[in-house]
């Protein structure tokens, strides 16, 4: 665990107020992956601890409550989290690819991040027009993964309510390529 985490500002004043530290605790550090100057953050220790995981979901339906009709995760982490949380806002839950996955018609949209570029995909009828949209991942680092996951809710017509991440890397400046979106990270780094 970096000694840097810090819980975001709503850890004091959340049902919760022990749970960013106790994640922050769970992430692993390892430095030069996926390549040389990276320092990557692995959330698959906080998916072993099981109360762990349990108190994310519950922190993340005590913030969107019934505001949601549909979670979307981004391939891979993000599918991990989004089926769990959608599974405690009682939603849907709908797959964001990388392109060439998905067997029917669909959106795409090509995006830049830490280490790579990558173009991802929805099935264009997954989203109702109107449908309140949570997108779900583990880490938002340059921002473009997420980015390009609101461009393809836009396309559908559905409305991004939130980003919810458990780690937002604060230098790379994420939040700036997500203007007039709700970000909620439970911790910055
Ligand atoms: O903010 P960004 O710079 O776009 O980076 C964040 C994205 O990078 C990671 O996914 P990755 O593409 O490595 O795929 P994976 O989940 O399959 O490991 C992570 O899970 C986010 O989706
Ligand atoms: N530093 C990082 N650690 C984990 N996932 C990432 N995705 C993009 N940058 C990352």
């Amino acid at each position: 665990m970096s000694e840097d985490l810090r819980a975001a500002d709503h850890r004091s004043d959340g049902p919760d107020p022990d749970l960013a530290r106790d994640v922050a605790r769970a992430l692993r550090t390892i430095r030069d992956f996926p390549e040389p100057g990276v320092v990557f953050k692995d959330f698959t220790p906080l998916l072993l601890d099981v109360p762990l995981r349990d108190r994310v979901v519950a922190d993340v339906v005590a913030r969107r409550g019934s505001g949601v009709d549909l979670v979307i995760g981004i391939e891979a982490r993000g599918f991990i989290l989004g089926s769990v949380i959608a599974h405690g806002l009682g939603t849907g839950f709908v797959p964001v690819r990388k392109a060439g996955k998905l067997p029917s018609t669909t959106h795409a949209v090509s995006y830049s991040l830490e280490y790579g570029e990558a173009t991802i995909e929805v099935h264009q009828d997954a989203i109702p027009a109107g449908a309140r949209v949570l997108i779900v991942d583990d880490v938002l680092a340059t921002g473009g993964t997420a980015a390009a996951a609101v461009e393809l809710v836009r396309r559908t017509q559905g409305e991004v309510v939130a980003l919810e991440v458990i780690l937002e890397i604060g230098f790379l400046q994420g939040r700036s390529r997500l203007t007039g979106t709700t970000v909620h990270a439970l911790l910055t780094d």
